[in-house]
């Protein structure tokens, strides 16, 4: 187990060493394959996910969902393959199966899916993140967890590095999600120093591309949406807060290296790339209908004022930078969303 030169928990003290895998694992006369487990595999960057590392023949790949966000639909073309098995279940209950690595990305992501019943986004992070914890001392499995830039809050640091503590409302409508988030680290860390569980904590920021619900909320998809509908893009106000865009396939490929590297975390995994809301409004309106308007809406509460990661950790540690700028993103996204709305290009 790993407690590797700029990583975290060096300053600690030193963990058990990991439980064993399955004796399966040491066998000389069979080899099996990796036995993966995605938690929320069916929804937007689980399904990426899934897709890469279904491309590897020695990977055996489960995924757990409720599909509350999730869809099927996104999972279509391995269903009935022999290395992919799709199981509903709902991660707030125990869960019995064995595998050696487990991506534990469960969780509703867009503001207003983990508002919509916040008892069960702060659930599904503890309970859901406890049970995925124990599954992984049982079976000896490393486990990832997606966590979040919502960590930091409304950031007083900028841009954010993994040792800020952050700045986060802990009773405001955001909070089931931040702080669930939070306490979902913290169990990581925890089973890591008391159980000598190998973890892994990836810091996502803001994510996009093809893929995303029509209706997710999230201001990418919203935009592109609201442009191929001849509709208004609406900005919240003030419109001057940022955010950094990463695309998905650059996401999974931090995902992965961070899985399958020597490093703990945290680690920010996001595109360095900032721009206003106004800015991107800006940036949609010229990429699809320079004559759509664009609407100053009022914001929620709590809504971060500036957020951008310091990548230096991913890129010392796993080798890892954002490949693909918002101007190429966009177009990507924007052609899976003409598919499905059923808007041809001009
Ligand atoms: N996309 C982003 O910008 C972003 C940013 C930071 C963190 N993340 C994290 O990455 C992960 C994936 O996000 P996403 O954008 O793909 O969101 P998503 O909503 O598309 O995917 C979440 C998936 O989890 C499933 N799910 C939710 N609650 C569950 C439960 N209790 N049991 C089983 N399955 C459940 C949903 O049905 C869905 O398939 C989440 O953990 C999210 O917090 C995403
Ligand atoms: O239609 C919209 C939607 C959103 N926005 C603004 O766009 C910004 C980004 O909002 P989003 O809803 O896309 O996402 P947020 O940055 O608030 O949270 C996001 O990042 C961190 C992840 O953990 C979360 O899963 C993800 O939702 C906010 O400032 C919001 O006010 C608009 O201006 N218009």
């Amino acid at each position: 187990m790993a407690a590797s030169n700029g990583d975290m928990t060096s300053t600690h003290s030193a963990p058990k060493p990991p439980p064993s895998p399955s004796p399966l694992r040491s066998s000389r006369f069979s080899q099996p394959k990796l036995r993966i487990l995605v938690t929320g595999g069916a929804g937007f960057i689980g399904s990426h996910l899934v897709d890469r590392l279904m491309e590897n023949d020695k990977n055996e790949v489960i995924v757990v969902d409720n599909f509350f966000t999730g869809s099927k639909d996104n999972l279509r073309k391995w269903i009935g393959h022999p290395n992919f098995e799709l199981i509903r279940h709902d991660v707030t209950e125990p869960l019995l199966v064995e595998v050696d690595q487990i991506y534990h990305l469960a969780c509703p992501a867009s503001p207003i899916f983990y508002k919509y019943n916040p008892v069960k986004t702060i659930k599904t992070n503890v309970i859901g993140t406890l049970n995925m914890l124990g599954l992984a001392k049982r079976v000896g499995a490393r486990i990832l967890l997606t966590s979040t830039s919502e960590v930091y809050g409304d950031p007083l640091e900028h841009p954010q590095k993994e040792e800020y503590w952050g700045n986060v409302n802990p009773i405001g409508v955001r909070s089931c999600y931040d702080e669930g988030k939070r306490v979902a680290e913290t169990l990581m860390f925890d089973y890591h120093r008391q159980h000598g569980i190998e973890i892994r904590i990836a810091r996502i920021f803001n994510t996009y591309g093809p893929r995303m619900n029509i209706d997710d909320g999230r201001v990418v998809s919203n935009f592109i949406a609201q442009a191929l509908r001849n509709e208004p893009l609406t900005v919240q106000s003030p419109g001057t807060q940022t955010r950094s865009f990463c695309y998905v396939s650059d996401m999974v490929d931090g995902l992965i290296r961070l899985m399958e590297g020597d490093h703990t975390g945290p680690i920010n995994i996001g595109n360095p790339g900032e721009f206003t809301m106004m800015e991107l409004a800006e940036t949609v309106k010229e990429l699809i209908d320079s004559s759509i308007l664009v609407k100053i809406v009022d914001n929620t509460p709590d809504d971060p004022r500036q957020r951008k990661p310091d990548i230096t950790k991913a890129n010392n540690l796993l080798g890892w930078e954002p490949k693909v700028k918002l101007r190429e993103g966009l177009p990507l996204m924007e052609e899976d969303f003409r598919q499905r709305l059923g808007v041809p290009k001009k």
